[in-house]
């Protein structure tokens, strides 16, 4: 096998991310082992299924698992509770029984999705994940945080359940689109931002490179992040410390400007992660906590691939939806904030992040009216 592995280590749960080409092809061989029963049950959307579906349905054939698929709507509506019942019963008339383990081929959608399945369908099966986006296999396919969107915000219904293995096939990101590609390049530089300098400043040299194909760098930059995403995993599985919420990193702004444009909406979760973390910085130097150096150094680099930046720039004409309040609003819904107190993840510094739950809401709406005003 040309790929190389990285192991998430968990008492009693620990598992592998395999991450190489073609490792589509190689499926059926290196998940039998880990099958209570030679049967699969492949969950993907409508645009991943076409594209690997029957390649994955053939290697499991070939290495004599049963394999039947379930599709569903490609983009964020599948993460909705409607999406999700649909999805269920549809399991259910495959006839699983508790040694069906179930597959997601698709981007962090589909794995939440399927992750959260999984935990529930006859009270908990397997599940393994085949994760087809740049975001996937640097982020969402990695520590088991699954579930879905509600109308009072983003992965509010969920369950923490780790998959029995992750293989990250780094071809099928040739089929990506550029903006998807983009998307999940924040949560590659979420990583440097962290807690590794050294890993962004290789980012402001590499990343033009990851972003237009270069397979050894962008394999690189895969394997990187998994082994950070993995380090954080194995440390804090359920959050209970603040080291994993450092993971969260841009996303209190993010999952706010999601919930306020509306899940399936114009804005991908990378891309509000993206600008979320710029703002992330930019409040942390206004604060006083990080040289503006450090910030405006963010920004320029997420700018420069191609992020969004300006909060103008996005939301197209829902522009007139965009309120400081109504933003604070979400993210006192987010599932970090403590008895009401906003939570954010700031950084004193690039690779220096922390968190706090001691921000002056002024300074907060200040920055919200400059950054919808630019
Ligand atoms: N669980 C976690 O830890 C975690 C981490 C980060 C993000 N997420 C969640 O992940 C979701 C976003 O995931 P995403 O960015 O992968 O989006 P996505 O799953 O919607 O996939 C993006 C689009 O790309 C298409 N696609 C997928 N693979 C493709 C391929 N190889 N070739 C061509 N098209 C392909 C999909 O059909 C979809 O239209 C959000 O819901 C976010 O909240 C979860
Ligand atoms: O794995 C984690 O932990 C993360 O925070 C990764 C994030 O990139 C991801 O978007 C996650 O789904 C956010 O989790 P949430 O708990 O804020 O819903
Ligand atoms: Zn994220």
């Amino acid at each position: 096998m040309n790929a190389r592995t990285i192991r998430v280590e968990l008492a009693g749960r620990s598992y592998d991310i395999a991450i190489g080409p073609g490792l589509i092809d190689q499926a059926g061989a290196l998940c039998r082992p880990l099958l209570a029963a030679p049967k699969v049950t492949i969950v993907s959307d409508e645009t991943v299924a076409p594209l690997y579906g029957a390649r994955l349905a053939a290697s499991f054939d070939k290495a004599g698992i049963k394999a039947s698929t379930v599709t569903v709507p490609a983009g964020e509506t599948s993460k909705e509770f409607g999406a999700f019942g649909k999805l269920m019963n549809e399991l259910l008339d495959q006839r699983p029984d508790r040694k069906t383990t179930l597959v997601a081929l698709g981007g962090g959608v589909v794995g939440d999705l399927t992750g959260f399945a999984a935990a529930v369908l006859l009270r908990g099966v397997d599940f393994i994940q085949v994760p087809t986006t740049l975001l996937a296999q640097v982020d969402s396919s990695v520590g088991g945080k699954t579930g879905i969107n509600t109308r009072h915000g983003k992965n509010l219904v969920g369950a923490f359940y780790q998959p029995r293995l992750v293989l990250a096939d780094t071809e099928v990101l040739d089929t990506l689109p550029r903006r998807e590609l983009l998307a999940g390049y924040a949560e590659v530089a979420k990583y440097g931002l962290i807690d590794d300098p050294d890993f962004f400043a290789w980012c402001e040299t590499n990343g033009g490179a990851v972003l237009s194909g270069d397979a050894a760098k962008r394999t690189y930059a895969i394997e990187q992040s998994c082994l950070a995403k993995a380090r954080i995993v194995a440390a804090d599985e359920r959050e209970t410390t603040d080291l994993r919420a450092l993971l969260n990193l841009g996303h209190t702004f993010g999952h706010a400007l999601e919930a306020e444009i509306g899940f399936g909406g114009e804005l991908l979760h990378g891309e509000a992660v993206g600008t979320g973390m710029a703002m992330a910085f930019d409040l942390s130097a206004r604060l006083g906590l990080c040289p503006q150096a450090d910030a405006d150094r963010v920004r320029r680099h997420l700018g420069s691939v191609g992020l969004p930046m300006r909060l103008r720039a996005i939301g197209g004409d829902n522009r007139r939806k965009w309120e400081a309040a109504r933003l604070i609003e979400h993210m006192r819904g987010d599932k970090k904030a403590d008895g009401g107190k906003l939570t954010f993840i700031l950084a004193r510094g690039i690779g220096k992040a922390f968190v706090t739950r001691e921000v002056d809401e002024a300074a907060l709406r200040g920055l919200l009216d400059d950054a919808l005003a630019a």
